[in-house]
């Protein structure tokens, strides 16, 4: 039996008063006891930009982003992700599953449009969200899963690999740190994840030359853990996945991921006033914007 109800991100303990409003359904329903185990409750975003399944079994939630067309990350969307994370971590969550809700699509990277034609100002708001919801990926108490079934280029790439386990729909989608193509270069810390995924001789190659690598060759060069022909068989993947660490004591799992991330994680923490600097120095400059207005045209002339 699955319930299905709307609940507002914003708003504080979303979890648990989910799981509270299905504990009080499964009371209401005659003969409960022969419920399937495993009862699933459904929320979405205030702006429905992300969907929010949390199995009551498991206490595993699904992430799924949906901001059509082309899950761009904007500074909307990366609040609305931090606060997420923020509320599965208050719910204590068993694990994390991030996935898109839209076709092809896990996401197109940063929104272009927060780059083009920006300000300084818009341009610290947009990059100061971007550096929080990041750091609280990257660090989140609980084991999270990409299952990528999309196209995941850019700061694409940047969020999945900051989860601690990637499965990818194969064979059409690319997944890679593009930003060279752009005529653009990789925050320092893109490049810190990039190194700490694929070792630096391959994220040397990778980063240099803007690949954009196929499911296959992602396998190949450990970009990804595994690839999948169907996204029934990515969640089954990242359930058992997932399902390996309900036997492992909480707390010495998520010491041993922060001890080991911990290089990268406070090389931002340490630099963000430098990083931000670094990119509206770059971002804001005029050969810069004309490459950007150039790219977005070619984007839209498809
Ligand atoms: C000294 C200096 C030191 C250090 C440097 C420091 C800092 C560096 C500074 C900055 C770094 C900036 C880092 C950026 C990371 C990024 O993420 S950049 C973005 C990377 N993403 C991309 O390049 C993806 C581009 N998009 C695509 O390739 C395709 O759209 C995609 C494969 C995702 C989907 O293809 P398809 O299904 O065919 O859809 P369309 O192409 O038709 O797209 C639909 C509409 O969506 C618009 N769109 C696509 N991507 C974006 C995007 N990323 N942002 C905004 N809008 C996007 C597209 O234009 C279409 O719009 P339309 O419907 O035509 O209006």
């Amino acid at each position: 039996m699955i319930i299905s109800f709307h609940y507002n991100i914003g708003n504080q303990g979303i979890f648990h008063n989910s799981i509270m409003f299905v504990k009080k359904a499964l009371f209401a329903v005659p003969n409960s006891k022969s419920l399937p185990i495993g009862l699933v409750a459904r929320f979405s975003s205030a702006t429905g930009d992300i969907g929010v399944t949390v199995n009551d079994k498991t206490g595993v939630a699904t992430v799924k982003l949906q901001r059509a067309p082309v899950n761009s990350l904007n500074t909307g969307f990366l609040k609305n992700i931090e606060s997420t994370l923020d509320s599965l971590e208050k719910e204590k969550a068993r694990g994390l599953i991030l996935t898109s809700g839209l076709p092809k699509i896990f996401t197109a990277g940063l929104d272009i449009l927060e780059l083009y034609n920006c300000t300084t100002e818009s341009l610290t708001t947009f990059w100061t969200q971007l550096q929080s919801t990041w750091l609280k990926l990257h660090a989140t108490s609980f084991p999270s899963v990409a299952l990528i079934n999309g196209h995941a280029p850019g700061a694409g790439c940047q969020l999945a690999m900051s989860c601690e386990y990637r499965i990818m729909l194969g064979p059409k989608y690319t997944i890679g740190l593009n930003e060279t193509k752009m005529g653009i270069i990789a925050p320092f810390w893109f490049v810190d994840t990039m190194i700490d995924t694929l070792g630096p001789r391959q994220a040397e190659l990778a980063l240099t030359s803007g690949k954009l690598f196929t499911s296959s060759e992602a396998l190949k060069v450990g970009l990804i853990d595994e690839e999948v022909g169907s996204e029934e068989e990515g969640v089954a993947k990242a359930e058992a996945f997932l399902s390996q660490y309900a036997t492992i004591p909480g707390t010495a799992r998520k010491l041993t991921k922060l001890m080991i991330r911990e290089k990268t994680i406070s090389n931002l923490v340490k630099n963000k006033d430098k990083d931000l600097k670094n990119v509206i120095d770059l971002i804001t400059s005029a050969q810069v914007q004309k490459g950007l207005g150039l790219y977005l045209q070619s984007l839209k002339k498809k």
